[in-house]
């Protein structure tokens, strides 16, 4: 296990051009790693996400929190979102993100996929509420997904692990050229937590 994870190159860029994508593997044990899955199941609010389009009101199965330095605000499909407070865990957990990457976040969506049922379709996160070009760091908990990049003029496309207690980062122009998804799945029957720091231009 531990052979393995070593053998990781964080250096490596995941995609062949037009951004980095760098996998920093496990960065916990499997008890600490357990831990923060447990934690952050049980103190983050958790909401489905809601959208307005085409005049009809989406929920997703999906769960979503958004949590900031700040009660940032942020509209989409006619929907206002508010950042709340960083819980002690988060702090631990953005300060983990921000040693390994040598960059400074200032909020962080969280995704609550109950089951491979659940998943996310194919988005840049381009929003001009993100500094442009600023690296994205994710850290996933629980289930191990499949996670996809696709460039969005070539269609070339590139297939990632993202396993318990690890932390994946995307940065430089990743957003401009590449689409990234997470592909429902038959195989996987438990839930999976996703964080994702960022930094918004304030
Ligand atoms: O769950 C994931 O790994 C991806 C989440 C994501 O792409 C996002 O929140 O923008
Ligand atoms: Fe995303």
């Amino acid at each position: 296990m531990d052979l393995f994870n070593n053998a990781i190159n964080v250096n490596q860029n995941l995609l062949p051009y037009g951004g980095t994508v760098n996998y920093y593997g496990k960065l916990f044990s499997p008890k600490n790693a357990d831990y923060y899955f447990n934690v952050l199941l049980n103190t983050i609010e958790w909401k489905s996400d809601e959208a307005f389009i085409m005049g009809k009101h989406i929920i997703t199965k999906r769960k979503v929190a958004w949590y900031g330095n700040d009660a940032y605000s942020y509209t989409y499909s006619n929907t206002t979102k508010y950042a709340l407070p960083w819980t002690d865990e988060l702090l631990e957990l953005k300060k983990i993100a921000e040693q390994k990457t040598g960059t400074t976040f200032n909020s962080c969506l969280l995704n609550l996929y109950h089951n491979g049922d659940e998943g996310m379709a194919y988005h840049s996160d381009d929003e001009k509420t993100l500094g442009k070009n600023s690296a994205i760091a994710s850290m996933s908990f629980g289930a191990e997904r499949r996670f996809l990049f696709k460039h969005k003029q070539t269609k070339e496309t590139i297939t990632t692990f993202l396993e318990h207690g690890s932390l994946l980062v995307m940065k430089d122009d990743t957003q401009t050229n590449w689409l990234h998804r997470l592909p429902p799945t038959k195989k996987v029957t438990k839930a999976r937590i996703n964080l994702t720091f960022r930094k918004m231009v304030v």
